[in-house]
């Protein structure tokens, strides 16, 4: 990894994200009906729908500081490296014959923590898949911050973790917590840090690392494997997130084209639940002519979100 490539890199956000950016870190959140230089219509969506919804969706541009977002990259490539075999090959090749490489496109914040997309299995995506260009891996362990070379990064998750609804499998997650997140005894954990979440529940964690040529067609996840609440923490390139209405006809998804565009920046945190998880589908637009912001095309990059979502009960027990 080039660092010298990200110092420079951080002073060089494409012109159309930097001017939207607030000077720090923000918990600010934008509401799809509520004006924002975040959110756009697409078609001509129904606001009446979302009437007394407005917590549905909510986008937090600037959640994270560039510190954090760098820690958290760094625990979803380590456990997206661990399970990439392409991955682990060419990167016993590289660190025997060449130095580190530079960033490979775009010129988006953390763009210097990837490598070529060449050096990265991605799947392609089955014919079936809504899907395309990605490597993904579910994080069911989180390892010690050494091991990854980062500073201790409990106090981050348990920012994200708070977010989600209390419920019933409070006592579970705790344990979890303290098995996965804080191993006891752990040396670099402070007192301040080490106490139990406050409003824990069952999670999933996916790392969900999608190739500048990657997108994501209109879905609705799986209802069957997950509960109410989903959130999204964006690292590396903007990307455009569409939500539009959406019913389910048997097997198949009516989609309408109508609703929000989201500009999803490093460091932005969203969660869409109830209404919007349920009656609207979402798509990750890619680049190209409808990835555009304010008159300007945004530039391709790598992309790794981080999915949490909470668990259904009856899955859980
Ligand atoms: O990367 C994102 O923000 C969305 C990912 C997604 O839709 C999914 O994993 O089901
Ligand atoms: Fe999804």
């Amino acid at each position: 990894m080039g660092l010298f490539y990200c110092a420079y890199r951080r002073l060089n956000k494409p012109t159309a994200v930097r001017i939207l950016r607030t000077a720090g870190l923000s918990t600010q959140s934008h509401h799809l009906t509520s004006e924002s230089p975040y959110v756009r219509a697409f078609g001509s969506p129904n606001a009446e729908k979302l009437k007394g919804k407005d917590g549905d969706f909510l986008y937090f541009p600037d959640f994270f500081s560039q510190a954090e977002q760098e820690t958290l990259l760094k625990l979803a490539l380590w456990k997206l490296d661990r399970v990439d075999s392409r991955r682990r090959r060419r990167r016993r090749r590289k660190e025997s014959t060449e130095p580190p490489q530079g960033p490979s496109v775009g010129s988006n914040n953390l763009q210097c923590m990837f490598d070529p997309s060449s050096d990265y299995g991605f799947e392609d995506g089955h014919f079936d898949s809504v899907i395309t260009r990605y490597r993904e891996s579910l994080i069911t362990a989180f390892p010690n911050p050494s091991t990854i070379g980062a500073p201790s990064y409990s106090s981050i998750l348990k920012r994200v973790y708070d977010l989600l609804p209390q419920s019933a499998g409070s006592e579970l997650a705790r344990d979890l917590y303290y098995d996965k997140v804080l191993p006891e005894g752990s040396p670099e954990i402070s007192p301040a840090l080490d106490q139990p979440f406050e409003q824990p529940l069952q999670t999933s964690t996916h790392a969900l690392h999608l190739a500048p040529d990657g997108y994501i067609l209109p879905h609705v996840d799986n209802v069957d494997a997950s509960g109410t609440v989903i959130i999204g923490v964006s690292l590396g390139a903007d990307r455009i997130l569409r939500l539009e209405e959406a019913t389910q006809d048997g097997p198949q998804l009516k989609i309408a084209h109508k609703g929000w565009d989201v500009l999803l920046n490093s460091g932005s945190l969203y969660i869409q639940k109830d209404s919007i998880r349920y009656e609207y589908a979402h798509s990750i637009l890619p680049y190209g002519d409808e990835s555009v912001w304010n008159n300007t095309q945004l530039v391709p990059g790598h992309r790794v979100s981080l999915m949490v979502r909470d668990i259904k009960p009856e899955v859980a027990s």
